[in-house]
């Protein structure tokens, strides 16, 4: 299961993004935000962080304009590895160096074909499990 979410700014996005992950079979819950009036991104990023946390998701994606803010938000979970992704070397490398438990992205950065493919990139790229990565993941959250 995904948890999704975004501000205002990322909720045309995040319509897409949940069209793809259901035609890829793939389930997610919505956290939210439900309509394009204005919102705060941290509540978004708080509730998808939570679903992260408690295994209730396995993996979370977060939305807004620039997706920095709702990443600096989520990242402020302890446990949350919120990984702000415009590139789909960067969403490979990511979970598979930090294991990142979380993908944001801005949609006033990327359009939605490159954000789909970042999405299918995270999602389908698994930890290398590699020791020295699990040494650093570990000093994070030391
Ligand atoms: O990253 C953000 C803020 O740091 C996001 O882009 C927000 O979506 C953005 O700030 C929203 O801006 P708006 O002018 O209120 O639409």
């Amino acid at each position: 299961m995904i948890a999704i979410g975004s501000d205002h700014g990322g909720f045309e996005l995040k319509k897409e993004v949940m069209e793809h992950l259901k035609e890829r079979n793939i389930e997610y819950k919505d956290y939210g935000t439900y309509s394009k009036e204005s919102c705060d991104y941290p509540v978004y990023a708080k509730k998808v962080a939570e679903a992260v946390l408690s295994k209730e998701c396995e993996l979370g994606i977060l939305i807004c304009g620039t997706g920095i803010g709702i990443s600096i938000a989520a990242n402020k979970v302890k446990g949350i590895r919120a990984a702000l992704c415009h590139d789909c070397f960067s969403a490979e490398a990511t979970k598979s160096h930090n294991d990142a438990n979380i993908l944001a992205m801005g949609a006033r950065v990327v359009g939605p074909g490159l954000a789909l493919k970042i999405v299918d990139t995270f999602l389908d790229t698994p930890f290398s499990n590699d020791e020295r990565h699990i040494r650093r993941i570990n000093l994070i959250e030391d």
